[in-house]
């Protein structure tokens, strides 16, 4: 229950980061216990559509705004918060040695770690380029041609060995 409230960063219960950023502990608790319901069913919908990156940044918003916490969501504190969940992302990999591809050994709750984590970095990404005004999708849909330039199609089939990486 506790991870499935942690989603799409509705981290509301039990909400530590109250206690770090805002007086309003109480208030928010109440919030979070009234709105919940809603989170979790609004999740279930959402699961089986394509959610847009102006999806999730529009819910972060609203999460920040709610909460007061915009004047928190400055791009240097988006981008120290983002980083501190690369280091928590990192940790879930450190000391496992080469891991397969599609994790068929782990666990589901480190499955389910791992995505919660990979969604911290993805959902403060996604807010510190809306907060410097920057429209990632479109950034990241010419970046992709950019680099389809720099590193062209292979004209013939390549073995393992001729690639570029
Ligand atoms: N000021 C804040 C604090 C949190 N979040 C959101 C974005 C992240 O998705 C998530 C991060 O919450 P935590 O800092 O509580 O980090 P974790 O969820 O990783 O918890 P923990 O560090 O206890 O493992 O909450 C946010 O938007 N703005």
């Amino acid at each position: 229950m506790l991870s499935l409230i942690h989603f799409y960063g509705y981290n509301i219960l039990p909400f530590p980061n109250v206690n770090k950023f805002s007086p309003l502990k109480s208030k928010t608790r109440a919030f979070a216990n009234n709105k919940s319901h809603i989170y979790l069913a609004k999740m279930e919908q959402e699961r089986s559509m394509d959610i847009s990156l102006k999806d999730l940044s529009k819910q972060l918003e609203d999460f920040a705004k709610v909460r007061n916490w915009e004047k928190y969501h400055s791009p240097r504190n988006l981008l120290l918060a983002m980083v501190g969940e690369v280091g928590e992302l990192s940790e879930i990999f450190q000391w496992r040695g080469e891991v397969d591809k599609g994790l068929p050994n782990w666990e589901e709750s480190d499955k389910e770690h791992l995505g919660e984590e990979l969604s911290d970095v993805l959902l403060y990404l996604i807010r510190l380029a809306d907060i410097c005004g920057i429209d990632l999708a479109h950034a990241a849909t010419k970046k992709i041609l950019k680099n389809s330039i720099k590193y062209p199609e292979p004209k013939v089939f390549l073995r393992d060995e001729d690639s570029y990486n």
